[in-house]
């Protein structure tokens, strides 16, 4: 146990802690870099030139220094550093910590995996050991991210690189015990959180009061502020007092981001260290983007995983659905490597598990985006798989920043669809240094016959694929960038196939006559209507599936179905509109406390006739408007069908009786045969038993026509006695004879 510190010890560490931070606060002062200057452009320090106080009002200069030591930080948080091994500073902390030392809000953008984590905790703990903060003060730092395992991470660093700091720290994070963190929650300096969870804590613990916050953070800045995490975030911030210091960080430049630096920041340092060569990628990563059709991407998965069996390997889907089939699959086809798989709706434990587990060894990680912002794999990933086309290049960015980190080298590789090749002109707009390539089509290893091999063998692989192909479809029917992302031009059969399913899965939403291009004919509930120019779909010029000028305009949607009649008319109502006009439903209200026989019917011109008038009419009016021959007919067939419907739920219920008696007889004879069991435990004669066995054997059967058994073997008792009677008579006879 530790030796209790003396008063005067105490006094004098608290003495020295007063110098110090006066000290730094003097030294941030007189080496403060102008507002809007750019720290990295400044020649670096030399090596050996003093740090600290010069002499009683000079200091050394930290702008533009380029290691740790060197800039106005306390000793606490420099051993901490050093001793977690953080000597030399990455760009985005040797541009953004001089500004973020002096209170200045922040804006800043670097490369992923290029240390932005450090940039704003650093800040953090210097402020608040600057502000003398202590337990009793509460909530001083609010550190939001996205996801869990972020949070998490921040966490980690946080706790490596403040360990000599007095502050409490928490995680408030979705998946941990919320009642036990409502206790602590109030007792925290430093709250590293996703928004979901801090936002409640405000709304229901009681007494939690973040009025007195100093440094708000904000990491993967762009999507917190997106429109996912939009209601959120905003009560949280309405909920913040103004006065504080905002520091924001993201891998790309958002104008969302833009937006609340407007609403909250305080004329911020705009720090995109990465502008001049503006690729937001590493140039350690290897970006390759090769052209799989759909119904291949799965063998070339296969494929690629059977070339690089002793690398970390981190594959994207699309959806959950897809990460659980493809990783179920692959496990029973055995590649030979370990394969794990993450999404959403795993549980956080597990998802931190899985994590730890991959980076310990080779192995692959089939993921959805859950895994793609500000997981630090420790620099070991080898290569990134996108196996699903990202929704958008800074998506693909931050997929890809899960290789390469910090010095390290990384390499990744995206599949893309013919119809998706617009993807390549978006990266490349970028100027992000991807390089196109045609696959090693010699070494392809077909899965799909493997697949439908498996999924007849585990019937629960079944309908795992079915979802899998059908949530990839939506989503690709539900993504914005349409020119990207076509569902029309989807091989939808032959992708069904390739996921080993028997049958193409029915796609309510989709009209498949119309993406078929192999069947042209017209869509039974599509009739012709003139469609406005505007509303038809813009070809795009370099789709390599281009349709010719004069084809039809696709229709994706199922029709409301219109019966002979209704055609014309529905068709003459919507004249201008588009056909997707027509498929809306139109959602009917049905007013319940309407009165009974209010409702208002309407004549031929359109007039309202009283209610029930149109009725009346029918029976007093030749021209009936129902025939009545054909509801006759039409009553009389329902009435066979019921007659036989009817037949066949008696045979059937016959069954069902027949079935439910007999395994009541086999229950009932179970439990005899166990009570039998226990008697002949108990001290049972030899002579005995078999006199049981015999009695036994006469009552029970086994066979399902039980009751024919039982007349059949009285009568075979009665036939014996009357044989033995005959018998004795014909002694006695003999007898009487003799
Ligand atoms: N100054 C440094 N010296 C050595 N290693 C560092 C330094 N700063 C950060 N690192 C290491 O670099 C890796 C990436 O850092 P970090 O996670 O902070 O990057 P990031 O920019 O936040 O990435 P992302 O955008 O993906 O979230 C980590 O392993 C971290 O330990």
């Amino acid at each position: 146990m530790k030796k209790p510190k003396s008063k005067q010890f105490r006094l004098q560490s608290r003495n020295t802690e007063v110098q110090e931070i006066e000290l730094l606060e003097k030294w941030i002062l007189f080496g403060k870099p102008e507002s809007g200057s750019n720290p990295l452009s400044l020649p670096p320090l030399p090596a050996k030139s003093p740090i600290g106080r010069i002499d009683e009002n000079t200091y050394s200069q930290y702008a533009g220094c380029t290691k740790f030591q060197q800039l106005p930080l306390s000793k606490n948080l420099k051993d901490g550093l050093r001793q977690s091994g953080f000597k030399d500073m990455t760009n985005i902390q040797r541009a953004s910590l001089p500004h973020a030392l002096c209170g200045r809000d922040i804006l800043g953008a670097a490369k992923t995996g290029s240390g932005k984590t450090l940039a704003f905790i650093i800040p953090v703990l210097e402020k608040l050991y600057k502000a003398r903060w202590g337990l009793e003060d509460g909530v001083g730092s609010i550190i939001m991210s996205p996801t869990r395992e972020l949070a998490d991470q921040i966490f980690g660093v946080l706790k490596s690189v403040g360990k000599h700091h007095g502050f409490s720290a928490g995680l408030l994070i979705g998946g941990h015990e919320y009642d036990e963190e409502k206790d602590r929650v109030n007792r925290m300096n430093i709250l590293i959180c996703t928004p979901g969870r801090l936002l409640k804590h405000m709304d229901t613990t009681p007494n939690f009061d973040c009025s007195q916050l100093q440094v708000l953070v904000l990491d993967e800045a762009d999507r917190i502020l997106d429109a996912g995490f939009k209601k959120e975030v905003n009560a949280i911030i309405s909920q913040l007092p103004k006065h504080r210091q905002t520091l924001l960080f993201s891998a790309t430049q958002t104008k969302s981001v833009k937006d609340l630096a407007r609403l909250s920041l305080k004329d911020p340092e705009y720090i995109a260290v990465d502008e001049e060569s503006i690729a937001a990628t590493p140039n350690r990563l290897q970006q390759k983007v090769i052209l799989v059709p759909l119904d291949q991407k799965l063998d070339m998965l296969w494929s690629f995983i059977k070339a690089h069996l002793n690398s970390r390997i981190l594959v994207f889907l699309s959806s959950c659905k897809q990460v659980r089939f493809v990783h179920e699959a692959f496990k029973k086809l055995r590649p030979g490597i370990p394969l794990k798989c993450m999404h959403g709706r795993m549980k956080q434990v597990k998802r931190m598990f899985i994590l730890q587990q991959f980076v310990e060894q080779t192995s692959v990680l089939f993921s959805t985006d859950v895994s793609s912002r500000g997981l630090d794999f420790n620099k070991g990933v080898d290569w990134v798989v996108q196996v699903d086309c990202p929704d958008d290049v800074a998506s693909y960015i931050h997929r890809v920043g899960r290789t390469a980190r910090y010095d390290s080298i990384g390499r990744s590789v995206l599949f893309l669809l013919p119809s998706e090749m617009k993807m390549l002109d978006r990266l490349q707009e970028k100027k992000i240094p991807v390089q196109f390539d045609k696959p090693n089509t010699k070494r392809l290893q077909s899965v799909s016959g493997l697949l439908a091999a498996l999924l007849a063998k585990y019937t629960d692989l079944q309908p795992l694929a079915q979802r899998a192909f059908k949530t990839y479809v939506k989503s690709i029917y539900k993504q914005k960038d349409k020119e990207i992302f076509d569902v029309t031009k989807l091989p939808i059969d032959e992708f069904s196939a390739s996921l080993g399913l028997p049958m193409t899965p029915q796609l309510r939403y989709l009209n498949r006559k119309s993406i078929d291009k192999n069947t042209p004919e017209e869509p039974i509930l599509a009739p012709q209507i003139p469609v406005k120019k505007e509303f038809i779909r813009p070809k795009q010029s370099n789709d390599l599936l281009e349709e010719s000028e004069d084809e039809e305009p696709l229709d994706l949607f199922h029709k409301k179905e219109i019966t002979d009649g209704d055609e014309g008319k529905a068709i003459e109502a919507n004249d201008n509109l588009p056909t997707t006009r027509l498929l809306k439903k139109k959602k009917l209200k049905i007013n319940v406390h309407r009165p009974v026989g209010t409702r208002v019917v309407f004549d031929e011109e359109g007039n309202t006739l009283p209610p029930l008038a149109r009725l009346a009419d029918i029976s007093t009016t030749d021209s009936a408007l129902l025939d009545k021959s054909k509801v006759l007919d039409r009553f009389a067939k329902l009435r066979e069908e019921m007659k036989t419907r009817d037949l066949e739920d008696k045979v059937l219920d016959r069954k069902r009786r027949k079935e439910k008696r007999i395994k009541e007889k086999e229950k009932h004879k179970r439990a005899r045969n166990e009570e039998d069991e226990e008697e002949d435990d108990d001290d049972f004669s030899g002579s005995d038993k078999d006199l049981k066995k015999v009695k036994r054997s006469k009552v029970y059967f086994n066979s399902d026509s039980e009751d024919e058994m039982r007349d059949k073997v009285a009568l075979k008792t009665d036939e014996i006695s009357l044989a033995e009677q005959e018998e004795l008579a014909l002694k006695l006879l003999s007898s009487l004879n003799s």
